[in-house]
């Protein structure tokens, strides 16, 4: 049999078992099975590879401050939103299929530069071999954003299907990785501590889910009230968890009361790319979710330069990580840093490197000589 066989038939068997308490066990047990087929379909055992590979999919360069990918299913328009948005051309049709490879472009936002990714539509089965899904998947692992773009005319069924398909692949949407710990040992058996209440999976479960992997030795701790589904991401180890904005297009297409039926679906902007509507309001949603803080740097005697701004991350934005991100040798000679803005008390503050910066923060380096 076959692996997309094997698949098939324990997702045939899923779909048949009932969800409580007592076929939670049998469950845990056949979605690891799942998982285990899956990341072979993915990474076949000497053979051609995919999301681990290192191969990202397609021959493009990651370049500026942040990637964005437009997936979708064929002819939703993302060819459209890629030229209305950057200056880049991408062929439009009505027919399927019209972009055959990774076209990139980019936006300029905020002093930012965008890498925006137009790529070929993807199709149930996809991430399975099917058109250039997987090539389209690979290169979205590699995105700091993902821009799922749907039809107003038939969102839900594709977002789904879309859905479907990354999630296949070992990408986690709008999620954050499960805080679940797995310390492997040489004997000892399983021991699970957890911190929190367990409300989804039992200790039995946890322990079968672990024997799939030949995991018979380690320390689980669990921080969070964890699914089957989250503990097999952290035996797995490869999941990428990455941001994603749902964008309605076409809305010129459906009526006011068809919309507000829409406007529940989380994480949503509607917009016409043809008619250009609410392409602000994208813009802005992709500078949130790409988590980005703007630091202007001032040379002594100067005033800043508001027009250029260092673009870093703001998971963890310390002096020392601005200094990296204009200069892996900044930090060698490195004395003490002055600081204009919302993260200091005092207008300038003499700061070190573990200060922690705000947006649109002023900074003046000062080093040893
Ligand atoms: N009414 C309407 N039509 C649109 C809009 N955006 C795109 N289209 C049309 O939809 C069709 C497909 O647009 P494309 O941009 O080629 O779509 P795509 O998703 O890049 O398609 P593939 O590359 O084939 O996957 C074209 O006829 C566009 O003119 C929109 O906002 N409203
Ligand atoms: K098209
Ligand atoms: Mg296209």
């Amino acid at each position: 049999m076959s692996i997309i066989q094997k698949i098939k038939e324990i997702e045939d068997e899923m779909a048949r078992t009932q969800k409580n308490k007592a076929t939670n066990f049998h469950l845990g047990i056949l979605k690891a099975k799942l998982a285990k087929y899956r990341q072979e379909l993915i990474n076949p055992p000497g053979g051609r590879s995919g999301a681990s590979s290192g191969g990202d999919g397609f021959d493009v360069t990651k370049s500026g401050d942040a990637r964005v990918g437009l997936i979708g299913f064929p002819s939703v328009g993302k060819s459209t939103l890629l030229n209305v948005l950057t200056n880049t051309y991408s062929a439009v049709a009505a027919y399927e299929f019209t972009t055959l490879t990774c076209i990139p472009g980019v936006i300029q936002y905020k002093g930012a530069k965008i890498q925006l990714l137009d790529m070929p539509g993807i199709i149930e089965g996809a991430k399975d071999g099917k058109g250039r899904g997987r090539q389209v998947i690979s290169c979205a692992r590699t995105c700091s954003l993902i821009l799922i773009t749907l039809d107003a005319l038939a969102p839900l069924t594709h977002k789904r299907l879309i859905e479907k398909e990354l999630e296949g692949f070992g990408i986690r949407l709008n999620k954050k990785p499960p805080t679940i710990t797995i310390r492997k040992k040489e004997k000892g058996g399983v021991s699970v501590t957890t911190t929190v209440a367990q409300t989804r999976m039992d200790e039995d479960t946890i322990k079968a889910i672990l024997a799939e992997y030949r995991i018979r030795n380690a320390d689980v701790i669990l921080h969070c009230d964890a699914t089957a589904d989250e503990l097999i991401d952290v035996v797995e180890g490869n999941r990428v968890y990455i941001p994603c904005i749902y964008v309605l297009n076409k809305i010129d297409q459906i009526t006011i009361e068809h919309l507000d039926l829409l406007e529940r679906v989380p994480h949503y902007v509607p917009v016409s790319a043809h008619l250009r509507w609410n392409l602000d309001e994208l813009l802005e949603k992709m500078w949130t979710y790409l988590n980005l803080i703007r630091i202007y740097t001032k040379p002594p005697g100067a005033i800043p330069d508001y027009n250029a701004p260092v673009i870093m991350s703001a998971t963890n934005p310390t002096m020392e990580n601005f200094c990296n991100r204009i200069h892996r040798q900044i930090m060698k000679n490195f004395k003490y840093a002055m600081v204009w803005g919302s993260s200091v008390k005092f207008n300038p503050q003499r700061v070190g490197r573990e200060h922690v910066l705000c947006d649109e923060d002023v900074v003046q380096i000062v080093k040893n000589n």
